[in-house]
């Protein structure tokens, strides 16, 4: 959508470019615009600390004797992945999103299993309405959230995914109104989001 955005933008230019005036020059500052608009946007989904998050991972199998996270691990953990949620009793983290269609989201599932094969901790995920993706990581070894937990939410926030591009807008523009900058240590890496024309 948007290489077609582009490719009429070149066109019309070449057209406008043709014409004289101010209304010309008017027109393409409009159609520049509007391909700019389309081109990208950020989504900063990687918070302070992310990447060191992500470099951890199950060192051994899940067992009751996993120590869960502390109160300070939790805040901390919770500030390098903006995109996830707490539950209310503290045993889950959830990360939703709407993917640009069936088949995106599959595509993704398969991207998650991958990891959580390889890594041996397995999220629970969801699809409803054929896009609406949920991910809900906990460990259930021990009812509740261990740094494997976390370190799976950092590795699938570091996918690519076809996001829908109406929800990839309302999630950047949330999560720019909840990110406080980063720390000194943050990665302040971001995702570059697609939007084109829903
Ligand atoms: C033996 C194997 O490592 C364990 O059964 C793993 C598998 N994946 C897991 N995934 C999650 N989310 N919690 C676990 O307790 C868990 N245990």
């Amino acid at each position: 959508m948007l290489h077609q955005a582009i490719l009429r933008y070149k066109h019309c230019d070449r057209v406008l470019f043709a014409c004289t005036g101010g209304v010309a020059r008017r027109c393409r500052s409009v159609l520049a615009a509007r391909v700019c608009q389309m081109a990208s946007m950020t989504m900063n989904i990687h918070g302070p600390g992310a990447d060191k998050l992500r470099a951890e991972g199950c060192s051994s199998a899940c067992s009751r004797d996993t120590p869960r996270v502390e109160p300070a691990e939790l805040t901390e953990y919770m500030k390098a992945l903006p995109a996830w949620h707490l539950n209310a009793d503290k045993t889950m983290i959830t990360r939703t999103f709407t993917a640009r269609n069936f088949m995106a989201a599959i595509r993704f599932f398969n991207k998650l299993a991958e990891v959580a094969e390889a890594e041996g901790h397995h999220p629970d995920i969801h699809l409803r309405n054929f896009r609406e993706v949920e991910i809900n990581l906990s460990t259930h070894a021990v009812g509740g959230l261990t740094l494997p937990d976390f370190a799976m939410a950092a590795k699938l926030d570091a996918l690519d995914i076809e996001y829908s591009p109406k929800w990839a807008k309302q999630e950047a523009e949330r999560l720019a109104a909840t990110v406080t900058g980063q720390g000194e240590d943050g990665d302040g890496t971001s995702v570059k989001v697609e939007a084109s024309a829903p």
